[in-house]
């Protein structure tokens, strides 16, 4: 089956967990990934990123899962004297698929610009890592000025890209709902995901893109989404295994429902889900 055509779940643990308690929480969702038959179909793709520390531990848990396997950081240069930094080269090497790029939090207490934030998009492509890259509004403002940020953080992230992104996933994830009690409101996000949809399928620098919504996404929210993304990026309420199951309860409906739409489709499109 096309990943393109999969509802896409990803789940970051920040620094939430230590490593005892991401160890668990990995084996928990490999058991939960391994009987579950549209992770196992390929119709929900979910992919995990854990704390670095824990992340070989992560992949032994996921071995055989089907979950993807990521990290939350790297660093742009991939060899040399950079104390303290974390190669893309060495993600794949240990099994990654996927890194996270540009996070809120990354440009708030790291410091990151948008410069950084191209170089390290530049650093996963270059090491075969599917770029999560993360973008979204400070504050709750109009949604064309929401749109307009995000699709310039797009714009600067991918730079003056040399070789065809093979495929980008956006997380979008409005600042303002990022660690709240409630998700952005679900027409707000259908609104500003429409308008970034058609930015990026329009952008010749990205061959194809998953767009998929994060900021406090919880068990109850794709259902209110009317596919409107292509999945979910989920934070704390993705701790407890069982609500992450509902939500992967949830994509799978979601699927089922759309392939039914499409009178009998196996799925293997090659565009976007929606
Ligand atoms: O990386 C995940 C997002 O920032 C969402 O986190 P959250 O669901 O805990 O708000």
């Amino acid at each position: 089956m096309d990943d393109h055509a999969a509802v896409t779940l990803g789940v970051s643990l920040k620094l939430y967990l230590d490593t005892r308690s991401t160890v668990a929480w990995a084996r928990a969702v490999g058991e939960l990934a391994r009987r579950h038959p549209a992770v196992q179909d390929g119709s929900v793709r979910l992919f995990a990123l854990p704390s670095l520390p824990a992340l070989l531990q992560v992949r032994d848990a996921l071995d055989g899962s089907a979950v993807g396997l990521g990290a939350q950081d790297l660093f742009w240069e991939d060899r040399g004297a950079y104390t303290g930094a974390v190669s893309g080269t060495d993600l794949r090497q240990v099994g990654c698929s996927y890194v996270e790029v540009g996070h809120a939090e990354r440009r708030a207490v790291f410091g990151e610009d948008d410069e950084i934030i191209r170089k390290k998009l530049a650093a996963a492509v270059r090491n075969g890592l599917t770029p999560v890259l993360c973008v979204g509004e400070d504050v709750r403002e109009a949604a064309p000025e929401a749109v307009a940020q995000c699709l310039a953080q797009i714009d600067a992230a991918l730079g003056d890209a040399s070789t065809v992104v093979p495929e980008l996933i956006v997380a979008y994830e409005p600042v303002w709902a990022i660690g709240a009690a409630q998700p952005a409101p679900a027409e707000w996000i259908a609104e500003v995901s429409a308008a970034l949809r058609t930015g990026l399928s329009a952008d010749p620098r990205v061959a194809a893109s998953t767009l998929i919504y994060g900021g406090s996404a919880q068990p109850g929210l794709l259902g209110r989404l009317g596919g409107s993304v292509d999945g979910l990026f989920l934070g704390r309420f993705a701790h407890d295994p069982e609500q992450l199951e509902r939500v992967v309860d949830e994509a799978a409906a979601m699927r089922s429902a759309h392939v039914g739409e499409r009178g009998g489709s196996d799925g293997n499109d090659p565009v976007a889900l929606w």
